[in-house]
């Protein structure tokens, strides 16, 4: 059986092939009982097309699941233009992609909201924007919150504030250790705001280009088997996902796991292998929710209000405090306390 396998119980799926580009775009619409479905889009290469509408399935469900943990009143959604491993994707090819991608997107009439993903940026933001309303993260001079980066990292430095106040009682991390992989975006960003916090750090990323900026932060670099095995306080996966599966599970000696990756998880079940270690997990889609409150304050009736969003994302502590509780009480996983979470709250919007 396919382990990556999406199951249809989306609202809507639209699969339009581009009038310019000829390349197929692909929206899928998994709730928007909360509110607006909001999602990246996704410009990325597949073998078929099967593998990009399974990465739109499921990647709309995980949004589902971020906005209601985070309390948005947004639903979950995905965009993915589908480029073929053959594509030579020039300006002029990129461009009508992109002017297609607005196409579907406005033919849905505001059930989905886009935004930057893997492949696009705030300028394609732009170029969507040229074809239809439907669209946030574009440029701040547009009005938009431009990168989310920033955000993301906040609130993953809140998230480990949670976590480390969760297992040793308080949030201090004078000389506590954090094993940090992938310097990129975010990475960086959540290495530089825990060195400010006191954190003594280990760093990997697969670009040996990055040491030069571990070196500024004092951080010692090592190899990412050693940074998955290091004897630190919190492992902060921030590169790709599915680092933890049933074999590197054991690996892990850090109390904490609490980072930006998304799809942390190989499967879902490796959150009971890590409770039975005495592993607090950090759920990715609570962690790193911090770009998508962000990007939902561009959707605020007074407009993006940069405050506001820095608040509401802090309070990922509090959702994940919420989370821990809630999952010692009940004697389940995180994860499973973080779904039931998001469940409750999608039971209030279809009330
Ligand atoms: N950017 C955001 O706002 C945001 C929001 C939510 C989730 N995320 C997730 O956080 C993660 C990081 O996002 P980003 O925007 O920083 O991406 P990025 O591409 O800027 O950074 C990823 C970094 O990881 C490194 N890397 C890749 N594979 C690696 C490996 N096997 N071992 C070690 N290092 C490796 C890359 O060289 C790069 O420096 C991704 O999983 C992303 O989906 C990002």
């Amino acid at each position: 059986m396919d382990p990556y396998a999406a199951p249809l119980e989306h609202e809507q799926v639209l699969v339009r092939r581009g009038e310019r580009s000829g390349l197929f775009t692909i929206v899928a619409v998994h709730s928007t009982v909360r509110g607006p479905s909001l999602g990246g889009c996704r410009m990325w290469r597949y073998d078929d097309a099967r593998a990009a509408l399974r990465d739109a399935l499921r990647l709309s469900r995980a949004m589902t699941y971020k906005s209601a943990v985070a309390g948005l009143p947004l639903g979950g959604g995905k965009g993915v233009i589908m480029l073929r491993p053959e594509t030579v994707l020039g300006p002029k090819l990129r461009r009508a992609a992109l002017e297609d991608f607005g196409d579907t997107v406005d033919a849905l009439g505001g059930a989905y909201v886009t935004a930057e993903d893997v492949g696009t940026s705030a300028t394609a933001m732009d170029v969507i924007a040229t074809r239809t309303r439907h669209v946030t993260g574009r440029a701040p001079k547009h009005g938009g919150s431009g990168d989310p980066s920033p955000f993301t990292a906040l609130g993953v430095e809140a998230a480990i504030l949670a976590s480390v106040e969760r297992s040793f009682g308080g949030t201090s991390l004078k000389g506590r250790s954090v094993a940090v992989v992938g310097l990129g975006h975010v990475g960086l960003r959540v290495a530089r705001l825990l060195a400010r916090r006191g954190a003594k750090l280990v760093v990997n990323d697969i670009d040996p280009a990055r040491k030069a900026d571990a070196a500024k932060l004092g951080a010692r670099w090592v190899s990412a088997a050693k940074a998955l095995s290091a004897p630190v306080d919190v492992y902060c996966p921030c590169a790709l996902g599915g680092v933890l599966d049933h074999e590197t599970v054991g690996l892990v000696q850090a109390p904490i796991v609490a980072g930006a990756a998304n799809n942390q998880l190989a499967s879902d079940d490796v959150a009971e292998l890590l409770r039975r270690r005495g592993v607090l997990w950090a759920p990715d889609f609570v962690a790193n929710a911090g770009g998508i409150i962000n990007i939902a304050q561009e959707l605020a009736p007074g407009g993006y209000d940069k405050r506001a969003a820095t608040v509401q994302v802090r309070a990922i502590a509090d959702t994940l405090a919420t989370i821990y509780a809630g999952a010692q009480d009940a004697r389940i996983t995180p994860l499973e306390a973080a779904l039931a979470l998001a469940e409750e709250r999608l039971a209030e919007g279809r009330g």
